[in-house]
Protein backbone atom coordinates (compact mmCIF):
# COMPACT_ATOMS: atom_id res chain seq x y z
CA UNK A 1 0.00 0.00 0.00
CA UNK A 2 1.01 3.14 -1.11
CA UNK A 3 0.76 6.00 2.41
CA UNK A 4 1.38 9.28 2.65
CA UNK A 5 2.88 10.82 5.86
CA UNK A 6 1.08 14.00 6.86
CA UNK A 7 3.63 15.04 9.99
CA UNK A 8 6.68 13.50 9.80
CA UNK A 9 7.48 14.03 13.49
CA UNK A 10 8.12 11.38 16.57
CA UNK A 11 4.61 9.67 15.50
CA UNK A 12 5.31 9.81 11.65
CA UNK A 13 8.71 8.20 11.97
CA UNK A 14 7.70 5.52 14.45
CA UNK A 15 4.53 4.96 11.58
CA UNK A 16 7.56 4.88 9.03
CA UNK A 17 9.45 1.97 10.42
CA UNK A 18 6.12 0.08 11.64
CA UNK A 19 4.71 0.89 7.97
CA UNK A 20 8.04 -0.22 6.36
CA UNK A 21 8.21 -3.41 7.91
CA UNK A 22 4.61 -4.52 7.30
CA UNK A 23 5.73 -4.57 3.16
CA UNK A 24 3.98 -0.93 2.79
CA UNK A 25 5.71 2.06 0.72
CA UNK A 26 5.62 5.73 2.27
CA UNK A 27 5.55 8.18 -0.90
CA UNK A 28 5.18 11.30 0.67
CA UNK A 29 6.33 12.32 4.48
CA UNK A 30 4.42 16.12 4.73
CA UNK A 31 6.54 18.62 7.35
CA UNK A 32 4.66 21.53 6.12
CA UNK A 33 1.11 22.89 4.60
CA UNK A 34 -0.45 20.57 2.24
CA UNK A 35 -0.84 23.28 -0.21
CA UNK A 36 2.41 23.02 -2.04
CA UNK A 37 1.66 19.28 -2.63
CA UNK A 38 -0.10 18.56 -5.82
CA UNK A 39 -2.00 15.33 -4.35
CA UNK A 40 -3.92 14.71 -7.65
CA UNK A 41 -0.90 13.87 -9.23
CA UNK A 42 0.59 11.31 -6.68
CA UNK A 43 -0.92 7.60 -6.02
CA UNK A 44 -1.95 7.47 -2.28
CA UNK A 45 -3.49 5.19 -0.72
CA UNK A 46 -4.07 6.01 2.09
CA UNK A 47 -2.72 9.52 4.08
CA UNK A 48 -1.81 9.04 7.80
CA UNK A 49 -2.02 12.41 9.89
CA UNK A 50 0.13 12.96 12.93
CA UNK A 51 0.96 16.64 12.81
CA UNK A 52 -0.12 19.57 14.80
CA UNK A 53 -3.47 20.90 16.14
CA UNK A 54 -3.18 24.24 13.64
CA UNK A 55 -2.98 21.96 10.59
CA UNK A 56 -4.77 18.56 10.66
CA UNK A 57 -8.03 20.17 9.42
CA UNK A 58 -6.70 21.96 6.27
CA UNK A 59 -4.52 18.61 5.95
CA UNK A 60 -7.45 16.12 6.29
CA UNK A 61 -9.57 18.24 4.42
CA UNK A 62 -7.68 18.27 1.13
CA UNK A 63 -6.78 14.63 1.15
CA UNK A 64 -11.02 14.19 1.12
CA UNK A 65 -11.49 16.62 -1.94
CA UNK A 66 -8.80 14.15 -3.21
CA UNK A 67 -10.39 10.86 -2.78
CA UNK A 68 -7.61 9.67 -0.26
CA UNK A 69 -8.50 7.90 3.09
CA UNK A 70 -7.51 9.54 6.15
CA UNK A 71 -6.48 8.14 9.55
CA UNK A 72 -6.10 10.89 11.86
CA UNK A 73 -4.63 10.65 15.30
CA UNK A 74 -3.46 14.38 15.83
CA UNK A 75 -4.97 15.63 18.59
CA UNK A 76 -6.31 19.34 19.73
CA UNK A 77 -8.34 20.26 16.50
CA UNK A 78 -11.92 18.61 17.36
CA UNK A 79 -13.59 22.21 17.47
CA UNK A 80 -13.71 21.14 13.62
CA UNK A 81 -13.97 17.09 13.66
CA UNK A 82 -18.10 17.74 12.75
CA UNK A 83 -17.06 19.78 9.88
CA UNK A 84 -14.41 17.60 8.84
CA UNK A 85 -16.91 14.63 8.90
CA UNK A 86 -19.41 16.69 6.67
CA UNK A 87 -16.59 17.09 4.10
CA UNK A 88 -15.67 13.75 4.29
CA UNK A 89 -19.53 12.50 2.98
CA UNK A 90 -19.96 15.01 0.46
CA UNK A 91 -16.90 13.84 -1.07
CA UNK A 92 -17.52 10.33 -0.27
CA UNK A 93 -14.17 9.52 1.25
CA UNK A 94 -13.50 8.26 4.36
CA UNK A 95 -12.22 9.12 8.04
CA UNK A 96 -10.98 7.49 10.61
CA UNK A 97 -9.98 9.77 13.83
CA UNK A 98 -8.89 8.44 17.01
CA UNK A 99 -7.68 10.07 20.28
CA UNK A 100 -5.34 7.04 20.48
CA UNK A 101 -4.67 4.62 17.78
CA UNK A 102 -3.01 1.81 20.55
CA UNK A 103 -5.49 -1.84 21.06
CA UNK A 104 -4.30 -1.82 24.73
CA UNK A 105 -5.93 2.09 25.29
CA UNK A 106 -8.75 1.20 23.52
CA UNK A 107 -8.76 -1.75 25.85
CA UNK A 108 -8.91 0.23 28.53
CA UNK A 109 -11.42 2.98 26.91
CA UNK A 110 -13.74 -0.42 27.32
CA UNK A 111 -12.62 -0.68 30.60
CA UNK A 112 -13.31 2.97 31.76
CA UNK A 113 -16.86 2.57 30.06
CA UNK A 114 -17.73 -0.21 32.75
CA UNK A 115 -16.29 1.10 35.73
CA UNK A 116 -18.29 4.45 35.27
CA UNK A 117 -21.13 2.40 34.48
CA UNK A 118 -20.98 0.43 38.39
CA UNK A 119 -19.76 4.13 40.02
CA UNK A 120 -22.83 6.11 38.94
CA UNK A 121 -24.69 6.41 41.73
CA UNK A 122 -22.27 5.74 44.31
CA UNK A 123 -22.14 8.85 45.93
CA UNK A 124 -19.02 8.86 48.30
CA UNK A 125 -16.69 8.78 45.45
CA UNK A 126 -15.54 11.58 43.06
CA UNK A 127 -13.95 11.01 40.32
CA UNK A 128 -11.08 12.36 38.62
CA UNK A 129 -8.43 12.07 35.63
CA UNK A 130 -4.60 12.61 35.36
CA UNK A 131 -2.56 12.29 32.23
CA UNK A 132 0.96 12.86 31.84
CA UNK A 133 2.59 13.36 28.56
CA UNK A 134 6.31 14.57 27.38
CA UNK A 135 7.59 18.35 27.55
CA UNK A 136 6.64 18.93 23.72
CA UNK A 137 2.75 17.99 23.94
CA UNK A 138 1.11 20.92 22.23
CA UNK A 139 -2.13 20.61 23.51
CA UNK A 140 -3.78 19.57 27.15
CA UNK A 141 -5.85 17.88 28.20
CA UNK A 142 -4.97 15.15 25.99
CA UNK A 143 -7.20 13.68 23.52
CA UNK A 144 -7.24 9.87 25.16
CA UNK A 145 -8.18 11.90 28.71
CA UNK A 146 -11.00 13.87 27.02
CA UNK A 147 -12.44 10.58 25.37
CA UNK A 148 -11.83 9.20 29.36
CA UNK A 149 -13.94 11.99 30.73
CA UNK A 150 -16.55 11.72 27.56
CA UNK A 151 -16.93 8.42 28.12
CA UNK A 152 -17.88 8.49 32.01
CA UNK A 153 -20.42 11.69 31.31
CA UNK A 154 -22.36 9.20 29.02
CA UNK A 155 -22.41 6.59 31.89
CA UNK A 156 -22.62 9.58 35.06
CA UNK A 157 -26.06 10.97 35.93
CA UNK A 158 -23.86 13.66 37.49
CA UNK A 159 -21.41 14.58 35.38
CA UNK A 160 -22.07 16.77 32.42
CA UNK A 161 -18.78 18.30 31.52
CA UNK A 162 -14.65 18.10 32.36
CA UNK A 163 -12.49 20.86 33.41
CA UNK A 164 -8.87 21.42 33.43
CA UNK A 165 -7.71 21.11 36.93
CA UNK A 166 -10.30 23.23 38.96
CA UNK A 167 -14.13 21.74 37.78
CA UNK A 168 -17.47 22.60 39.85
CA UNK A 169 -19.65 19.85 41.32
CA UNK A 170 -20.90 18.92 37.44
CA UNK A 171 -17.31 19.13 35.96
CA UNK A 172 -14.65 15.92 35.63
CA UNK A 173 -11.54 17.47 37.19
CA UNK A 174 -8.62 16.66 34.38
CA UNK A 175 -4.79 17.21 35.35
CA UNK A 176 -1.91 17.67 32.75
CA UNK A 177 1.30 16.77 33.81
CA UNK A 178 4.47 17.05 31.27
CA UNK A 179 7.45 15.47 32.32
CA UNK A 180 10.46 14.84 29.72
CA UNK A 181 10.22 11.69 27.42
CA UNK A 182 6.81 10.10 29.29
CA UNK A 183 5.21 8.68 25.86
CA UNK A 184 1.65 8.81 27.58
CA UNK A 185 0.07 7.44 31.19
CA UNK A 186 -3.81 7.98 32.16
CA UNK A 187 -4.97 7.37 35.72
CA UNK A 188 -8.66 7.00 36.41
CA UNK A 189 -9.78 7.95 39.72
CA UNK A 190 -12.05 7.44 41.68
CA UNK A 191 -11.63 8.55 45.32
CA UNK A 192 -13.38 8.44 48.83
CA UNK A 193 -12.67 9.76 52.33
CA UNK A 194 -11.61 6.00 53.15
CA UNK A 195 -10.56 4.61 49.83
CA UNK A 196 -9.19 5.58 46.25
CA UNK A 197 -10.11 3.19 43.06
CA UNK A 198 -7.89 3.30 40.32
CA UNK A 199 -7.28 1.93 36.68
CA UNK A 200 -3.93 3.14 34.61
CA UNK A 201 -2.97 3.23 31.37
CA UNK A 202 1.00 3.30 30.82
CA UNK A 203 2.23 3.56 27.27
CA UNK A 204 5.81 2.25 27.21
CA UNK A 205 6.88 3.55 23.90
CA UNK A 206 5.42 5.16 21.07
CA UNK A 207 5.10 1.58 19.05
CA UNK A 208 0.74 0.72 20.12
CA UNK A 209 -0.15 4.54 19.08
CA UNK A 210 2.01 4.02 15.64
CA UNK A 211 0.77 0.06 14.94
CA UNK A 212 -2.72 1.08 15.42
CA UNK A 213 -2.46 4.15 13.32
CA UNK A 214 -1.23 1.70 10.46
CA UNK A 215 -3.26 -1.29 11.01
CA UNK A 216 -6.65 1.68 10.41
CA UNK A 217 -4.86 2.33 7.46
CA UNK A 218 -4.93 -1.45 6.09
CA UNK A 219 -8.77 -1.39 7.32
CA UNK A 220 -9.84 1.45 5.94
CA UNK A 221 -8.30 1.42 2.26
CA UNK A 222 -11.02 1.00 -0.33
CA UNK A 223 -13.75 1.84 2.50
CA UNK A 224 -16.15 4.58 2.36
CA UNK A 225 -17.55 6.27 5.52
CA UNK A 226 -16.62 7.82 8.86
CA UNK A 227 -15.19 5.32 10.90
CA UNK A 228 -13.59 4.80 14.71
CA UNK A 229 -11.03 2.57 16.48
CA UNK A 230 -14.31 0.07 17.69
CA UNK A 231 -15.01 -0.42 14.08
CA UNK A 232 -11.43 -1.64 12.97
CA UNK A 233 -10.90 -3.95 16.30
CA UNK A 234 -14.82 -4.74 16.45
CA UNK A 235 -12.98 -8.26 16.20
CA UNK A 236 -10.81 -8.36 19.08
CA UNK A 237 -12.90 -6.40 21.31
CA UNK A 238 -16.33 -7.04 21.62
N1 LIG B 1 -3.99 9.29 18.36
C1 LIG B 1 -2.87 8.75 18.84
O1 LIG B 1 -2.78 7.53 19.06
C2 LIG B 1 -1.68 9.64 19.08
C3 LIG B 1 -0.48 9.13 19.57
C4 LIG B 1 0.62 9.97 19.68
C5 LIG B 1 0.50 11.31 19.30
N2 LIG B 1 -0.68 11.77 18.85
C6 LIG B 1 -0.85 13.13 18.35
O2 LIG B 1 -0.21 13.21 17.07
C7 LIG B 1 0.29 14.51 16.85
C8 LIG B 1 1.77 14.43 16.47
O3 LIG B 1 2.51 13.92 17.54
P1 LIG B 1 4.11 13.82 17.48
O4 LIG B 1 4.53 13.36 18.82
O5 LIG B 1 4.54 13.09 16.27
O6 LIG B 1 4.47 15.37 17.30
P2 LIG B 1 5.77 16.00 16.64
O7 LIG B 1 5.82 17.42 17.06
O8 LIG B 1 6.96 15.14 16.92
O9 LIG B 1 5.48 15.93 15.07
C9 LIG B 1 4.58 16.77 14.40
C10 LIG B 1 5.11 17.01 13.01
O10 LIG B 1 4.17 17.76 12.23
C11 LIG B 1 4.90 18.62 11.37
N3 LIG B 1 4.08 19.72 10.87
C12 LIG B 1 4.02 21.01 11.29
N4 LIG B 1 3.16 21.71 10.52
C13 LIG B 1 2.66 20.83 9.59
C14 LIG B 1 1.75 20.95 8.53
N5 LIG B 1 1.17 22.11 8.23
N6 LIG B 1 1.46 19.83 7.83
C15 LIG B 1 2.04 18.66 8.13
N7 LIG B 1 2.95 18.50 9.09
C16 LIG B 1 3.25 19.58 9.83
C17 LIG B 1 6.05 19.11 12.22
O11 LIG B 1 7.10 19.53 11.39
C18 LIG B 1 6.41 17.84 13.01
O12 LIG B 1 7.41 17.10 12.34
C19 LIG B 1 -0.03 15.29 18.13
O13 LIG B 1 -1.24 15.99 17.95
C20 LIG B 1 -0.22 14.21 19.18
O14 LIG B 1 -1.08 14.61 20.23
C21 LIG B 1 -1.77 10.97 18.75
O1 LIG C 1 2.41 12.19 22.49
C1 LIG C 1 1.26 12.65 22.35
O2 LIG C 1 1.06 13.84 22.03
C2 LIG C 1 0.10 11.76 22.54
N1 LIG C 1 -1.07 12.22 22.18
C3 LIG C 1 -2.31 11.52 22.21
C4 LIG C 1 -3.29 12.24 23.13
O3 LIG C 1 -3.32 13.48 23.14
O4 LIG C 1 -4.07 11.57 23.80
C5 LIG C 1 -2.15 10.05 22.55
C6 LIG C 1 -1.05 9.78 23.51
C7 LIG C 1 0.27 10.40 23.06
Amino acid sequence: MKLALLGYGKMGKTIEEIAVNRGHEIVLKLEEDIDTFELDKMEIDVAIDFSVPKAAFKNITTCFKNNIPVVCGTTGWLDDYEKAVDICKKEDSAFIYASNFSVGVNLFFELNRKLAKMMNGMSDYEVEIEEIHHTQKQDAPSGTAISLAQQIITENDKKNNWQLDHAEEDEIPVKAKRIENVPGTHTVSYISKIDTIEIMHTAKSREGFALGAVISAEWIKDKKGVFTMKDVLSDQIK
